[in-house]
């Protein structure tokens, strides 16, 4: 289902002018903090009127200034999450869940209740009130409400922002659930580049207001301009198929033939993963290293060399497994003599990506 954004507002000195058209599946709209992004996506909730424009998913038109159409925001059959929960604190988890659902006409209620229970793992809560939830349950529940009021767009804004590592580690698989299984369009706000590269289908940078850039998540992670912590988070997306579990604890992932190692993945051999590997992770070498400890050697071909403002320099080689980067000093660069065109072998040790950089994909 395709989602198309083209509006203008203005709030206080803060102008907003985005224009982007998607093809579905997840959107994350990525960007430093007060580049517009919520701001966007409450417009497209109904929660702020833009002064011009037009915003539409599939065939449904939610608002269009030249033809005098403005849904109020429950017309637009939209599921918001929040970074907090909002849960009503007297009711229990069930009554939560059910609560937009009950309101939707029979015709409407498309989203069966014990499928998004089981897909949230929540049936052993459903009893229990919030305040007996830890953080991220509460943000499941927060989820499973907004899916079974049987949105045609779920909005979600930095839902796993107030969370800690622990608890992001146990939301962000729903969201590729919600993607793969249930495939409900997703706009969701984020920026952090782990949920980039685990989660989006395509990404829309926003900078002061506007569209810089609608890309796959690979192509916006590879550019330190974009990346909002700059190029500490720069690096690339691989995606691969698990191949075998090995008994010391390893997996073995693989692309076009290249061998990937990696800690243990408990998911089902063949099943296609999302791998985000951070160029400062990954070391160069002209020739194939013998007595390392590191597992992973991928044979490849530079094919840029951006330097950095400092002493660093950013190296895109073409591998099998497509294109990776690694980070290295720009010393290194004229020590190796490294240049477009190079052969060259790119090194990473198993234990480098870290498990919220490890995720499914089912596009
Ligand atoms: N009601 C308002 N009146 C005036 N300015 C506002 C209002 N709401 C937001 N802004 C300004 O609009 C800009 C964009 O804010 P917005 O919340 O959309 O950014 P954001 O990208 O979501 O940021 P963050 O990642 O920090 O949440 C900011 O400069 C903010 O100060």
């Amino acid at each position: 289902m395709s989602f198309d954004v083209d509006i203008a507002l203005s709030q206080g000195r803060f102008r907003l002018e985005a224009q982007f058209s998607v093809p579905g599946g997840l959107t994350v709209l990525f960007g430093r903090s007060g580049s517009g992004k919520t701001t966007l996506i409450n417009a497209v909730a109904g929660l702020i009127t833009p002064e011009r424009g037009r915003i539409q998913i599939g065939q449904r038109v939610l608002y269009d200034s030249v033809r005098g159409v403005a849904l109020p925001a429950h017309k637009r059959r939209l599921g918001y999450i929040f970074q907090d929960a909002r849960l009503f604190p007297h009711l229990s988890v069930q009554q939560n869940l059910l609560y937009a659902h009950r309101f939707l006409p029979r015709s409407s209620r498309t989203a069966d209740p014990d499928r998004i229970v089981d897909l949230l793992g929540l049936g052993a809560l459903l009893q229990r009130r919030p305040a007996q939830l830890s953080g991220g349950e509460k943000q499941r529940v927060a989820i499973g409400r907004a899916l079974l009021a049987a949105p045609e767009l779920l909005l979600a804004d930095e839902p796993l922002t107030a969370l800690d590592e622990a608890r992001k580690l146990e939301i962000l698989p729903y969201f590729e659930r919600i993607r793969d299984e249930l495939k409900v369009p997703v706009l969701y706000v984020s920026h952090a580049a782990s949920e980039v590269a685990r989660l989006a289908s395509h990404v829309v940078v926003l900078d002061h207001g506007r569209v810089t850039q609608v890309g796959s998540a690979s192509g916006v992670l590879s550019d330190p301009a974009i990346v909002p912590t700059g190029v500490r988070n720069v690096g690339s997306v691989l995606i691969a198929e698990l191949f075998l579990q090995h008994s010391d604890g390893l997996s073995e992932l693989r692309i076009n033939g290249l061998k990937l190692f990696v800690p243990r993945i408990d998911r089902p051999i063949g099943t296609v993963m999302r791998l985000r590997v951070a160029a400062h992770d990954i070391i160069l070498s002209n020739t194939r290293p013998e007595g390392l400890s590191a597992l992973n050697v991928l044979p490849g071909t530079i094919t840029a060399i951006r330097a950095g403002e400092g002493p660093g320099a950013l190296v895109t080689l073409e591998t099998a497994g497509g294109p990776m980067l690694a980070r290295v000093t720009q010393r290194s660069v004229a020590t190796l003599d490294l240049k477009v065109s190079k052969a060259i072998y790119a090194i990473m040790k198993s234990v480098a990506i870290a498990p919220q950089d490890i995720g499914t994909d089912g596009l």
